[in-house]
């Protein structure tokens, strides 16, 4: 199989070493020939892993021409970006490839998941089936070759094996499934959770705090996804309660980390004036709270990180409001 992983981050490259390691034809695409040259001639990808040393037999390329015969293409760009690329490659490729999807997020403008992007944009012709790989999974634990499970969810079960197959290695072990919705939900929503939890950390509030944060927020997506056709046993797997753990609790998560910095100063400003770093949370919060509001879904934590986001409430205000609303039972 012909493998070509597309966008050269910290993602793209720690999924093209891991298809390298398993002595796959993988070759890596990206935009930057800095990056492109480094990774080539020195083996590292110094802007996202300083110090750490890659597979050799990991090649890059900024030839986009690569996709044309490739059985499988990996797409590791930004939710924002699946929509230009798949436009990009679609004219160019000459067969039916597996589309592997890897965003967590929303389309903006369409608030379509990132696989009925893909279908909408790769022709029939072109396209095998879409596969979500999914789960809990820093990059930056990845490419260290750090004990990591995630999901391959497809509706086509066979292309969702071979992607399992392709991937899976004593570091790396990938399960199967086929609830697209559930999953990809889930893995979007959580990334508002995991502003939240940063958010809460930042404001100096400890264990307890994100042990409820995790539980409620798991209620949260359990609500929304079960909405729109998700299966509610999803959410206690690996794309629901899994990647809401990893990015809940780590300092690795941009999610995370954005939400420390909002909840430290105690207002959005400076994080949204200077932030450069892929945080889909902040655009997956409007579009929740929006979809949310339309449908009458009840989604409290979503609603205050969208107060602090999109309407400069006050962080302080919003956990304390979130505290004083009427009590209830817990189911
Ligand atoms: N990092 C992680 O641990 C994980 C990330 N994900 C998800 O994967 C997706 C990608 O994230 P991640 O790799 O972390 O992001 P990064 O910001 O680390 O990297 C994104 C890469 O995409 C490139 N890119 C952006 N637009 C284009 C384009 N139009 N054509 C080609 N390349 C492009 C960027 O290039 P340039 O910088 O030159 O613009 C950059 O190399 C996100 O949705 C994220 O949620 C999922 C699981 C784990
Ligand atoms: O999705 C991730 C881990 O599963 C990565 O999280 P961040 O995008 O918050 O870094």
């Amino acid at each position: 199989m012909k493998i070509v992983v597309i966008g050269s981050g910290s993602w793209g490259t720690a999924l093209a070493q891991t298809l390298a390691d398993n002595n796959q034809d993988v070759l890596l695409y990206g935009v930057d020939q800095n990056e492109i040259e480094n990774i080539n001639e020195h083996h590292r990808n110094e802007k996202y892993f300083k110090g750490v040393d890659l597979n050799p037999d990991l090649k890059a390329t900024n030839d986009i021409h690569c996709v044309k015969d490739a059985d499988m293409i990996v797409l590791a760009v930004p939710t924002i970006a699946i929509e230009p690329i798949c436009k990009q490659i679609d004219p160019l490729l000459e067969k039916k490839a597996i589309i592997v999807n890897v965003s967590k997020g929303f389309q903006p403008g369409t608030n379509e998941r990132m696989s009925e992007v893909i279908r909408r944009t790769i022709s029939k012709d072109h396209l095998s089936s879409v596969v979500s790989l999914i789960g809990p999974s820093h990059a930056e634990e990845v490419v260290l070759r750090q004990l990591t499970s995630i999901d391959a969810i497809s509706l086509k079960e066979e292309d969702a094996k071979a992607v399992q197959e392709l991937f899976s290695n004593h570091y790396m072990r990938i399960y199967t499934g086929n609830d697209e919705i559930g999953s990809e939900l889930g893995a979007a929503i959580k990334n508002v959770m995991a502003i939240a939890s940063g958010i809460l950390a930042g404001l100096g509030y400890g264990d307890n705090t994100r042990a409820a944060l995790i539980t409620r927020g798991l209620q949260e997506m359990i609500r929304y996804g079960t909405h729109f056709g998700g299966k509610p046993q999803t959410f206690i797997g690996l794309t629901g309660i899994g990647d809401l753990i990893v990015t809940c609790s780590s300092v690795h998560s941009r999610n995370f980390q954005a939400g420390y910095q909002i909840g430290k100063e105690n207002t959005v400003e400076n994080f949204l004036k200077n932030n450069k770093k892929t945080v889909e949370g902040v655009r997956t919060a409007k579009i929740v709270h929006d979809v949310a509001k339309e449908n009458g879904i009840d989604m409290p934590i979503c609603e205050e990180v969208y107060q602090i986001l999109y309407e400069g409430k006050k962080p302080e205000h919003c956990a304390n409001d979130l505290m004083i609303r009427k009590l209830k039972a817990e189911f």
